[in-house]
């Protein structure tokens, strides 16, 4: 997937050339005051009759107040076209960071993507009012003048020509060589500086702890002194480059200034042209002279854009399964008890009782004509899971199998290897293996935040890759090991699985979670503050209020990763029934370190993949 430069500006192309005509004619408005003027007041020096003059004035005036007026109407339409621009760039990568999170974004840094995010998409405001359109209005502008004046007197042309070229060309070329790469490595480094900071700033109490603050503040030092050097090196050529267009200016001036009286001598060129040949180089560099500046600006928001089309760019990792049977319908009623199996690394064993799953609907996924109106929009052979009747398709519980999968996060890495796995509507099973054999990464094959190399993952009996990953994430829940509180109010952090949650359906799940009769004694109760990570909370606090959102949700598969990690052997225990109970006749999926208490469950064993 690649993004085009005009990919980027598509959806403000028009207005981008209606900002273009604008510039141009407020530059050349600007230009042509100038150049009236000068004409004006040299002819009146000579005391002609003033209605001599009046097509002059006229056009002074006209140009006076066009300039002002177009050159608001460039900035207006300029910033709107690159704000609607800047919009749908941001959009596009949330779009794409959400596809790609979490197995997609392993190669990236938090910080370093929040960087990317927010002033590398920023550049391309920049790239567009700072380089695109003032390169664009000083082309128009720039060739319109040098006609004039080489009409009038062509050394003076010519010489304006050769000016423009020099600032417009020459200067941007030896500023990219006298920089040496200095300004696409500011957004780079930049990246790399908040990524340090960001990263001494979580690390705080632990390096307080090693006495390793000095060391790590030394390493933001180093990347500190880079991007100094750097800007410094930057705004350097950035002077220099601004004496060399004032240089320019002044050369084709007196070029113009010479050229021009030798024409008057000659007769080649009425006396009162020769003001208008000596200041109009003057005000053509005024447009001009932002040139060397937006040639630096181009270099840094192109490396900017570069970062932008990495994130884009980076594979997808989920993948659309091929050759899938078009569509298939299942009964939910009458469930037989339930069962896993186990292939290569995982030991087969016999699952008892489904848990009171009495609904019977008829519940499809996948392509068929029949439900066409539920077909995924702009992605082809994706389809959504359909019902054809009621109720709704989330009171059913799937029948969710692993067929001998195997799968990695990162290319030359298998983080499982041939696992089987059958969750009966209803089952309960613990999966348990040591640290690393994968467990989390059979949860997230089942949510889709990744998907099989080998083998496959479906959903009463369809591949999970024709289902949109969205669409499993509301049938199969899960609860991280380090599920996330957001820095707001415990009501809000529940509202994030359902945004329209009532104050009793609130409750209700927090009673579920057994987290109701402490939030009641909290003065703010459901507009308590959890505090950046949820710090205000304590561990297990952190982990019920996670488990009631996820109970909040109609998933009606629950996968819970660790949730009684780092708990007391009493609290977890007590957590696990909790948890147990308020699943109700969903199926659970409980992956845990502790197999002393498993009663209930059905326990499966994960082996390492190596
Ligand atoms: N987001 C990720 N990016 C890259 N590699 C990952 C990621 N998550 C897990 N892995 C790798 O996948 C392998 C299996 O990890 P996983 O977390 O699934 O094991 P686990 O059994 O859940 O471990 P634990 O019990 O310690 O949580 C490990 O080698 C790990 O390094």
């Amino acid at each position: 997937m690649t993004l085009s430069a005009y990919q980027i500006i598509r959806p403000a192309a028009g207005r981008l050339g209606l900002a273009l005509l604008a510039g141009a004619g407020a530059a050349s408005a600007a230009i042509a005051l100038t150049a009236c003027s000068a004409w004006l007041i040299s002819r009146a020096a000579l005391h002609p009759p003033v209605l001599h003059l009046m097509v002059a004035i006229v056009a002074v005036r006209a140009c006076g107040l066009s300039r002002g007026v177009l050159r608001y109407l460039e900035r207006l339409i300029g910033h709107d076209a690159a704000f609607r621009i800047l919009g749908d760039v941001r959009v596009r990568l949330y779009t794409r960071l959400e596809r790609l999170a979490p197995a997609g974004l392993a190669d990236f840094r938090r910080a370093d993507l929040a960087q990317r995010l927010a002033s590398d998409v920023d550049a391309v405001l920049d790239l567009i009012t700072r380089v695109v359109l003032p390169y664009a209005v000083a082309l128009v502008a720039g060739l319109a003048s040098v006609l004039v004046v080489g009409a009038l007197v062509p050394v003076a042309g010519m010489t304006l020509a050769a000016g423009l070229l020099t600032v417009a060309i020459g200067v941007p070329l030896l500023q990219r060589a006298a920089t040496r790469r200095a300004d696409g490595r500011l957004a780079p480094l930049r990246g790399e500086l908040t990524t340090e900071v960001v990263d001494l700033l979580h690390g705080l109490p632990d390096l307080s702890l090693y006495g390793a603050v000095g060391s790590r503040l030394d390493r933001i030092a180093v990347v500190d002194g880079r991007l100094t050097g750097a800007g410094r090196r930057s705004a350097f050529v950035a002077g220099t480059s601004a004496a060399v267009t004032a240089l320019s200016s002044g050369f084709c001036v007196v070029v113009g200034l010479v050229a021009g009286a030798a024409a008057v001598r000659a007769g080649e060129l009425p006396g009162e042209l020769l003001a208008v040949v000596v200041l109009t180089p003057l005000a053509v560099f005024e447009v001009a002279g932002p040139l060397p500046v937006a040639a630096q600006v181009f270099a840094s928001a192109r490396a900017s854009v570069g970062r932008l089309r990495e994130v884009w760019e980076t594979p997808d990792p989920l993948t659309e399964a091929h050759g899938e049977t078009p569509s298939r319908v299942t009964e939910a009623h009458g469930v037989p008890p339930s069962r896993v199996t186990g292939a290569h690394g995982v030991t087969p064993s016999p699952v008892t009782g489904a848990h009171g799953v009495t609904s019977s609907p008829r519940v499809e996924f996948g392509c068929g004509a029949d439900l066409g109106s539920t077909r995924a929009g702009g992605n082809p052979g994706v389809c959504r899971v359909g019902v054809r009747s009621a109720p709704e398709v989330d009171t059913v519980v799937p029948e969710v199998r692993v067929d001998g999968v195997t799968a990695g996060w990162v290319a030359e890495r298998t983080a499982v290897r041939d696992v089987d796995l059958v969750l009966r509507p209803g089952a309960r099973v613990a999966l348990v293996g040591p640290s690393g054999s994968g467990k989390s990464t059979v949860a997230a094959l089942l949510v889709r935040f990744l998907d099989p190399r080998e083998g496959r993952v479906t959903l009463d009996g369809v591949d999970a890759r024709n289902i949109p990953a969205d669409r499993v994430r509301q049938i199969v829940g899960y609860l991280p090991e380090d599920a996330y509180l957001f820095d707001t109010t415990i009501g809000d952090n529940l509202r994030i699985a359902r945004p329209g949650a009532t104050e009793a359906e609130l409750r209700a799940a927090l009673r579920s979670a057994r987290l109701l009769d402490w939030v009641e004694t909290l003065p703010d109760g459901l507009r308590t503050l959890v505090g950046e990570h949820g710090m205000s909370l304590s561990g297990g606090q952190r982990r019920r209020l996670a488990l009631a959102r996820l109970l909040l949700t109609d998933a009606r598969v629950l996968i819970f990763d660790e949730p009684t990690e780092h708990l007391d052997d009493e609290t977890a225990a007590a957590l696990t029934r909790d948890l147990l109970t308020a699943a109700g006749d969903r199926t659970v999926l409980l992956i845990t370190h502790r197999t002393d208490d498993l009663t209930g469950l059905d326990v499966v064993h994960l082996r390492p993949a190596t």
